[in-house]
């Protein structure tokens, strides 16, 4: 048996979304607008929405955001008020090989939202499973980089979404080392990339803390379309049985 249990991330991009996830038994909700990209950030009028629908129902799972690519970040002036209620924070690292100091960036961009938000966060390190497609470093060098700079997570996605996913990108072997590396520095471990429910009985032997999801969730599997709850519902379904019935030893 698998001694932890592993939780369901769903990302969401309005309210209508939030209670689809939240009705399908998502145990975390992370922001995130689908057409702008892997992590995408959504846009102010829908962050204000969230805000608010959030302080009403109090809700109890804990939220994540994405905010885009760090390259993105050179030429942004300005952002959005992040809800008081969003505890971890995620930036993506495609086209970071082309910087001569990636590190650096990173962390003086994370210090300066921070500075404008006027509060800390929880940072999640996002390692690209297609990181070379993506122009970024690779998944043990972002990890590494994540227990330097104290980050909460790391969470392994695709940057490409048509095409290959993370069970047909990285080897069983290598996440495994990701995942225990990890946990020996206190870091919680995200999967994702296109995970559709007929992958969790391979990726069953390993032991990610959660496993996130949009495509899954949403109608036809596609990721731009809406969440439903009966996709979310049949997820959490089948994430219990393969990850709690595995003969872990
Ligand atoms: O963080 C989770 C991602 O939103 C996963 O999206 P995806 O399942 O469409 O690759």
């Amino acid at each position: 048996m698998n001694p932890r249990r592993v939780e369901l991330l769903v990302s969401v991009r309005n309210c209508e979304e939030i209670a689809a996830a939240l009705a399908g038994g998502c145990d975390l909700l992370d922001f995130k607008e689908p057409e702008n990209g892997a992590l995408g950030m959504v846009d102010s009028e829908s962050l204000q929405a969230i805000t608010v629908y959030c302080e009403r129902h109090s809700i109890p799972q804990p939220l994540s955001m994405a905010l885009g690519e760090l390259v993105e970040w050179h030429e942004r002036c300005t952002m959005p008020r992040i809800p008081s209620a969003m505890k971890y924070l995620k930036l993506g690292l495609s086209e970071t090989r082309e910087l001569p100091d990636w590190k650096s960036c990173w962390q003086v961009v994370t210090e300066r939202i921070e500075m404008e938000q006027q509060r800390q966060f929880d940072w999640i390190a996002v390692a690209y499973a297609d990181w070379e497609q993506a122009s970024a470093a690779s998944p043990l060098e972002v990890l590494s980089a994540a227990i330097e700079s104290r980050c909460a997570g790391l969470l392994i996605d695709t940057f490409h979404k048509q095409g290959s996913g993370l069970t047909d990108l990285l080897s069983l072997e290598l996440l495994d080392e990701l995942i225990q590396r990890a946990h020996r520095h206190g870091l919680k471990v995200a999967l994702a990339g296109s995970i559709r429910l007929g992958d969790l009985e391979a990726l069953s032997p390993l032991q990610p803390d959660i496993v996130g999801i949009r495509g899954a969730a949403c109608t036809g599997n596609r990721r731009t379309s809406s969440i439903e709850s009966s996709a979310v519902r049949d997820f959490r379904m089948q994430l219990e049985e393969q990850f709690h019935c595995h003969p872990w030893g």
